[in-house]
């Protein structure tokens, strides 16, 4: 088994989708996507509170993850999701990877459901199946990390993504992956400061990337955010939007720990 943490969440998500794949035919899911609630524009919430002179906070329901182990006891993603809209989120992120991350489907419900901000499906993209699957259960964001797809692919599912009505966060790591993310014509581009093939966090990964953001584009600063500190820091390359999960879900309470983050 490769020691590659990205590679083995790949393979399994491959093996997964084929199987939910033979439940319901494309044509079904689309079905599905058509029929599912109205989206709520995902980067226009974060562009508005930018407008309004504050940091915009993707935030994340996260239960358990290979870099950190289990985050929350009585994780309850509605009481998380009204605790970080109250605090002044602008958006959610719900992790609904179930091996690695033990997410759900029924999470993202939940904390949609419980709020009126737009969600990010956080989870493995590698089929255009998978997008349909995003927006039928309700999702208003998909993800589509770099580093897990070939040129092609990469851009087969963003045009897909774009069809389905959805938004579309374009993670990137190093220099070649936010290159071609930034090809793609991609308007959201995040900035993931975790290596997702090691584990190693360091927010010099955004500082170093932002200077290559397109013209048009809004950069989103990803992973190992702790302290209001950390934001500062990453104001002086221009980064006012940022998702943040595991430093705010490990305090007891997390609205406080939110508006902290947020210096509000
Ligand atoms: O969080 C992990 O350990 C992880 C491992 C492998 C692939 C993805 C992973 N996390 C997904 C994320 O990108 C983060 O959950 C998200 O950016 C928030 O990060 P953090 O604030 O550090 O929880």
């Amino acid at each position: 088994m490769s020691n590659d943490v990205l590679v083995r969440i790949l393979a399994d998500t491959r093996t997964e989708t084929t199987q939910r794949k033979a439940q319901a035919s494309l044509a079904e899911m689309e079905k599905r996507a058509r029929d599912a609630s109205p989206v709520r524009g995902f980067e226009a919430a974060l562009s508005r509170k930018v407008a309004a002179g504050k940091d915009a906070l993707i935030a994340e329901l996260k239960r358990k993850s290979p870099s950190g182990g289990d985050i929350r006891p009585g994780f309850d993603p509605a009481q998380l999701a009204q605790a970080y809209e109250r605090a002044g989120a602008a958006c959610l992120s719900v992790l609904t990877d179930l091996p690695y991350f033990g997410g759900t489907e029924s999470d993202l419900h939940a904390a949609r459901n419980a709020t009126s901000l737009p969600v990010l499906r956080k989870d493995f993209i590698v089929d255009p199946w998978q997008l349909a699957e995003t927006r039928a259960m309700g999702a208003d964001c998909a993800l589509l990390i770099v580093a897990a797809l070939d040129d092609a692919t990469l851009r087969e599912l963003f045009d897909a993504a774009r069809s389905y009505g959805l938004d579309v966060l374009v993670e990137a790591h190093d220099r070649e992956e936010f290159e071609r993310g930034a090809a793609l014509g991609a308007t959201m581009l995040g900035v993931n400061n975790r290596n997702l093939r090691t584990l190693v966090t360091d927010l010099a990964t955004t500082e170093e990337l932002s200077s290559l953001l397109p013209a048009g584009a809004a950069l989103v600063a990803e992973s190992g955010l702790k302290t209001r500190a950390d934001l500062e820091r990453l104001h002086k390359v221009g980064a006012r939007r940022f998702l943040v999960g595991e430093s705010l879900l490990r305090l007891p309470d997390l609205e406080a720990a939110t508006r902290a983050l947020l210096g509000v």
